[in-house]
This record gives C-alpha cells, structure tokens and sequence, in this order.
C-alpha cells in the first residue's frame, strides 16, 4: 500500500487543515496511508516584521513545494489565500475542496460590537485589506498591528494593548473556537475578504496520476469557480500585497457575481464594485477593468511607489 507524505506547516491552523483533508481522504477507502511530516517555513521563523516587507505571499508557501518537488512529501494543504498566482514547474492544485466560511470575524476583549467600540479603540490586524475597510467605516479608530498565528494574537488581546482584533472566520471555525472567542462575523458589506478566504489547497505534483484521481473527488466545483473568478481579478491587478485588495464571488443561476475591491491603506479612498459574468474568469477580468478604469490602478502604483521610496 503506498504511503502519502503529506507536508504541513507547524501552526495550529495548518495542521487542523491538513489534518482535515487527511481525514477526508481516508473516508474514501483508498488504497493509501497517509503520514503528515511538520516543515517550518521562512513565515513561520519571520514573525517580527510585517509580511508585506519580507516578501509576501510565497512565504509560507516555497519551502513547502521544494519538498515536494525533490519527492520528500506528496502533497500539501495551503490556505488558499497564502496560494500565489503560478504555481512552480511540475506542481498543480489538485483539488479545492468546500469552502469554509468567508467571513472576517471580530473578536473584541469585553464583547463590544465593533459599531459600538469607543473612539480611538485599538483593532488588531496586520492585514491592510482588514485596516482599509475598518478605517473607510469608523475614521475614529486605530489600526495597531500584530502578528503571530491565530492562538498568540488571541494571547496578545487578552493581554495586550488591544481593544479587538480581526481573524478569519474559516480558522477559528476549524479549530472549533469560533464560538467561544467570535463578538460578531463581518459581513462581506462591512468587511470584504481576502480573494480565496476560506477555502484550501491541496498541491501535488502534476505527474501523480494516481493521487489527482484520488483529490479530485474531494473538489468542489463551486468553490474551484468562485475562487477562480477571485484569483483572475487579484492576478490581473497586480497588486502584491501591499496594498489592500479584497474580492468575494457567489455562483448565481446564470454564473458568477464578484465584488471586488482596491483601498487605500487609510480607507479614504475606497473602488469597490459587483459584476455578473456567465463565467468566472471575464467576471475577474470584467471586476478588474472597471476597478483599473475608476482609478484602482493608478492608486496600486502610488501605494507601490511610496512604499519603495519609504
Ligand atoms: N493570514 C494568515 C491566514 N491564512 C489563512 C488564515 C485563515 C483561514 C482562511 O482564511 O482560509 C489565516 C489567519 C487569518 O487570516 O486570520
């Protein structure tokens, strides 16, 4: 019987997810086993500066796939939204299995509603997507930053400088917190997610026939397709993630509706728009026009350009 090395990272989330797919997976009656091999990537180490100056993305991602390619590990579950746009040579997503809530869920220390925080309160979040949109709904607050994986930063409210802070929902809904920790979920009006919030990865190399027949019946086609539609709109942007972008599709009966954002990291400049397309990727493209037209790009060079200079 083969045996499948799957390779996670060390956080609590990673392996809550990884451990998930796994369990998914042995459901079905393959004819594998499956072992998880813990990985400790350049994210994990560099937890004292903000993602956005230590190169992003690829961060969690890279050491990962290394392994994979040199046929250490098999297959690997990401966070899609920490997923880049290309995948290296040989590496494929083999299947995105349903998605977990979108939402970004606020988590205040006395149970205060985030339309209800004080002036001058202290939300925690180190995303510039979750600073824009709090900003452009209360001017009267301040954006702190924090880092760390979702059990530290709950640590650093309780005692920390911290009045809330921003998590995802998806993660704490895994990790069974959800309930106990949640003040309030943001819905996408308030606070729109980050482009594929909520759903998984699960990679493999593109050669291993026999394990792709297996993912592909954990997939979900419509969590493949709305986040597709994301993905097309963030890649055609272009904007790394220095400057904060969100982006949320739903299937509707004739396609694909996608709201779509660029901010300001102040939140007083706000594009945000919806758009219906029979598929995923013109409504990405279609998002992505209408937002560059109004002015979304011109704003993602600027925010770029002052931030090489800074
Ligand atoms: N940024 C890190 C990260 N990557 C994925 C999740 C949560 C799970 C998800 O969004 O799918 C988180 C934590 C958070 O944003 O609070």
């Amino acid at each position: 019987m083969r045996t499948i090395v799957v390779g996670s990272r060390r956080s609590k989330l990673a392996l809550t997810q990884t451990k998930w797919v796994v369990a998914q997976l042995e459901r079905l009656g393959l004819p594998f086993r499956f072992e998880i091999r813990e990985i400790v990537t350049k994210g994990d180490k560099v937890l004292d500066v903000t993602l956005s100056k230590v190169g992003g993305k690829g961060l969690f991602v890279k050491e990962i796939e290394e392994a994979m390619l040199k046929k250490e590990i098999d297959m690997a579950v990401h966070s899609m939204k920490d997923v880049p746009a290309v995948l290296p040579d040989g590496l494929v997503v083999g299947c995105i299995p349903e998605r977990e809530d979108y939402r970004d869920a606020f988590v205040s220390k006395n149970g205060v509603k985030f339309a209800d925080l004080p002036k001058g309160a202290k939300v925690g979040t180190s995303s510039l997507r979750r600073g824009a949109q709090l900003l452009a709904a209360r001017n009267d607050i301040e954006i702190k930053w924090i880092r760390g994986n979702i059990d530290t930063r709950l640590e650093k409210l309780k005692n920390g400088d911290y009045d809330a802070i921003i998590l995802a929902a998806a993660g704490l809904k895994r990790m069974g917190w959800s309930s106990d920790v949640v003040t309030e979920f943001l819905e996408p009006e308030t606070c729109l997610p980050a482009i594929g919030q909520g759903a998984l990865a699960v990679e493999c190399r593109a050669d291993d026939k026999e394990l792709l027949d297996a993912l592909a019946k954990l997939n979900s086609e419509e969590t493949e397709e709305t986040v597709r539609a994301e993905r097309v709109f963030l890649d055609k942007m272009e904007g790394g993630c220095q400057v904060p972008i969100a982006g949320l599709a739903k299937k509707t009966e004739g396609g694909i509706s996608l709201t779509a954002l660029v901010a300001s990291p102040d939140g007083k400049t706000v594009y945000k728009e919806t758009v219906t397309a029979g598929d995923p990727v013109t409504a990405g493209e279609q998002a992505a026009e209408i937002l560059s037209r109004r002015g979304a790009k011109a704003l993602i060079e600027r925010v770029k350009t002052e931030l090489e200079e800074s």
